[in-house]
């Protein structure tokens, strides 16, 4: 891989640097360092690249301690020759073991857009530790790049920057992409459609021609039950007709008809995945950080001491409230892994659109009951009226993906609550109801 040096000296590197919960990466390139280190550290750079700016001995550089251990930083720009300078580079250093990794061969780079986010850094951890190589593009709008894990090179800009795009599909030798980056709030989305068309749609058609023009052949793509509207049946399949009732679920029903016909028309192998309502965390610093769902929404009432609420309790299910088909994201994730695998083993083009739920339903009142639970709260919820554009039930029939990849969530929502609420306490040090 044209972008990955040889650390010379990893022990070195790592002892100096209090590397020892592991990890022990160097991350060059673009990102903000406030405390000053300054490791030896000698590296080669591969034929055909050139460094472009300060060499890392004599830039600031900082420790940056996270949950997944630390990252040492350096401010370096590097360029292939011929090429833009700024790119961003990580050096893997090993702490524990001592001697020279050596340059790795990938077998295939996948670049995951919108990696930073909630979603997004399941999925590149979940990719990362099961061997795939992945770099990341994150505006970092919504994302944080603390959640990526050790390793991941993560480069900052926008999906609609073509020629960022060009530039990170030529540097990280990118073969395959799963598209996340997006908007994501139905509220939002109803206030600033244009915003979300431009975005989720404008967006993907600028990757989109990135993705054909660099002969990438493998197109993952985020999607959303929201495609689905709100249809009356029991259980939603993939053949359940899309009629989406907000321009969010619109942009993704149309992203998919995107990706399929580019797919079609430039031979690209490509799925969408559908997801439910997606929840928990596989560990606290990786939680969802935004308050737009329910699981968050009770415990943001519960920490300032409110009643959760319910909103509606006159809908046609066996006790009145809402139901949902909710997925753990850690399940996701192994999804996205899942078909990833399947698109890097097709031969040729081909499209695969499926649900990702775990095909049971879970009311409002049954996950308020769960949450009081893993809270310990007494707040008994408040049921307020409906809240416009919810459906009564919303389940995925999740036999599609089982048979086309093999998967089958094995996380509860207890599970999810527990953990989410883990990440909850990790930022509301005070939430504690006991
Ligand atoms: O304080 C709250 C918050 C939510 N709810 C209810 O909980 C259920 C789930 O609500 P969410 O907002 O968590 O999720 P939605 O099912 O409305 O929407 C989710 O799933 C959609 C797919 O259909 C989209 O992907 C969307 O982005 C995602 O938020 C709904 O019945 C809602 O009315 C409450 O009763 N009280």
């Amino acid at each position: 891989m044209a972008h990955e040096a040889r650390v010379d000296d990893g022990d070195t590197l790592a002892r100096r640097n209090g590397g020892q919960q592991g990890g022990g990466v160097l991350r060059l390139g673009g990102r903000p360092y406030v405390k000053a280190q300054r490791p030896q550290i000698a590296f080669e750079w591969r034929p055909g690249y050139r460094r472009t700016g300060e060499d890392g001995d004599r830039q600031t550089n900082s420790l940056l301690g996270t949950g997944g251990g630390w990252h040492v930083g350096l401010r370096v720009s590097v360029a292939p020759e011929g090429g833009a300078p700024g790119s961003s580079w990580s050096i893997k250093a090993n702490p524990t073991k001592r001697g020279p990794e050596g340059p790795r061969v990938a077998v295939m780079t996948w670049l995951i857009t919108g990696g930073a986010g909630y979603i997004g850094a399941h999925v590149a951890r979940a990719m990362d530790e099961a061997g795939e190589r992945v770099v990341v593009l994150d505006d970092t709008s919504a994302g944080v790049p603390e959640r990526l894990p050790s390793g991941i090179p993560l480069v900052r800009g926008s999906i609609a920057d073509r020629e960022l795009l060009d530039r990170t599909f030529a540097e990280y030798g990118v073969r395959g992409v799963v598209h996340l980056a997006a908007k994501k709030q139905v509220a939002e989305s109803v206030e600033q459609p244009l915003r979300y068309y431009r975005e989720n749609v404008y967006g993907l058609t600028v990757l989109l021609e990135a993705v054909a023009a660099a002969g990438i052949k493998r197109f993952l793509f985020s999607s959303s039950a929201a495609v689905y509207g709100v249809p009356d049946v029991d259980l939603i399949t993939e053949d359940t007709p899309c009629v989406p009732i907000n321009p969010y679920g619109e942009t993704k029903l149309a992203g998919e008809w995107l990706v399929r016909a580019a797919g079609r028309a430039h031979g690209i192998a490509t799925a969408c995945l559908r997801y439910f309502n997606v929840a928990g965390a596989a560990e606290p610093a990786l939680a969802d950080i935004g308050v737009f769902n329910v699981i968050p929404m009770f415990f943001d009432r519960i920490t300032r001491g409110e009643a959760p609420r319910i909103f509606g309790d006159d809908y046609p299910t066996p006790d009145g409230t809402c139901i949902r088909d909710y997925i753990h994201v850690a399940d996701l994730a192994e999804a996205h892994l899942a078909a990833a695998r399947r698109l890097a083993a097709q031969e040729g083009p081909g499209d695969l659109t499926v649900n990702i739920g775990r095909g049971e339903g879970v009311s409002v009142r049954e996950l308020a009951v769960l949450v009081a639970e893993v809270t310990r709260s007494d707040l008994a919820p408040v049921v307020e009226p409906r809240r416009p554009g919810d459906s009564a039930k919303a389940v995925a029939a999740a036999g599609l993906i089982a048979e086309e990849l093999g998967f089958k969530a094995r996380r509860g929502v207890r599970e999810m609550v527990e953990s989410a609420w883990e990440g909850w306490r990790l930022r509301h040090p005070g939430a504690f109801t006991e």
